[in-house]
């Protein structure tokens, strides 16, 4: 794992409606740390996918730099691992296949594969779903394999745009959870992108606040961890840190 800079980061967009330059990221400077977990909110349409899609290196950055492990980086790379909220397992491969299929194209043999799929599988709870087939789960199973087949990657920096938003809200809860344990055990470096206040709150270390393309606040979150719903929801300083979280996004 190793630590994400944004140096200044700018994106401008030619809108093709109006004929102009659309400013959609204006100077984001940001410091993760090896290992930390910061959470990005912020309205819709304040750059959140923007700003991910730019350090995911899926779209062209403007101006600025983005460095990892203090290495600037430009266009894709193994080095870092993306989640989206939709997401393709691929359906012809059993759940094992698609946890192991990065270390398959990167050369790892058969042998170490058996044993990074046993490994991964049982970090997400899987271990009895090795062999079954991604329309045979539920959707929440189908996160989870896609939580873990990108942490199988090994990445330097894990990249989350909004993985949870498309299940039901319990088993968002339990994701949630499972995700927090999962940071605690192997302390990837994850930048974590999300509408939803509770959720950034309940998982980062910091979140960010965005307002139009710009960093309106970082807010630290010195919850205990182990984080878990059943103490959190009635808890005096998450509650607190909520509200304050959510009164700078309204005023975003
Ligand atoms: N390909 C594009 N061409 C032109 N403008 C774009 C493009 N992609 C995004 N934008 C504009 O850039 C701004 C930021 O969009 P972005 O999708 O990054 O926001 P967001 O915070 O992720 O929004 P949401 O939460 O709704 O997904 C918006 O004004 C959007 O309309």
């Amino acid at each position: 794992m190793k630590s994400l800079t944004l140096e200044n980061l700018s994106k401008t967009y030619f809108d093709p409606y109006r004929g102009t330059q659309v400013t959609a990221v204006r100077d984001v400077s940001l410091n993760v740390e090896e290992g930390d977990f910061v959470a990005v909110v912020g309205p819709s349409g304040c750059g959140k996918s923007t700003i991910l899609n730019m350090i995911a290196g899926f779209i062209p950055i403007t101006s600025g730099r983005i460095l990892v492990g203090g290495r600037e980086v430009k266009g894709p790379g193994a080095d870092r691992g993306v989640v989206f909220q939709s997401f393709a397992l691929f359906p012809w491969k059993t759940v094992a296949e698609n946890v192991t299929f990065g270390p398959k194209m990167r050369g790892v043999g058969k042998a170490e594969r058996q044993r990074i799929a046993e490994e991964y599988l049982a970090l997400a709870g899987l271990s009895h779903a090795a062999d079954r087939y991604p329309n045979e789960l539920s959707g929440g199973m189908q996160q989870r394999v896609g939580v873990v087949r990108a942490l199988a990657n090994n990445p330097d920096v894990l990249l989350m745009d909004e993985p949870f938003a498309s299940v039901d809200a319990q088993t968002r809860m339990t994701l949630q959870e499972e995700l927090t344990r999962i940071w605690e055990q192997r302390r990837p470096t994850i930048v974590f992108i999300t509408h939803d206040v509770p959720e950034a709150v309940f998982l980062a270390n910091t979140v960010v606040v965005l307002s139009k393309g710009q960093v309106l606040a970082e807010v630290d979150i010195p919850l205990e961890r182990p984080r878990s719903w059943d103490r959190l929801v009635e808890d005096e300083a998450f509650k607190t840190l909520s509200n304050k979280v959510l009164q700078l996004v309204r005023s975003a």
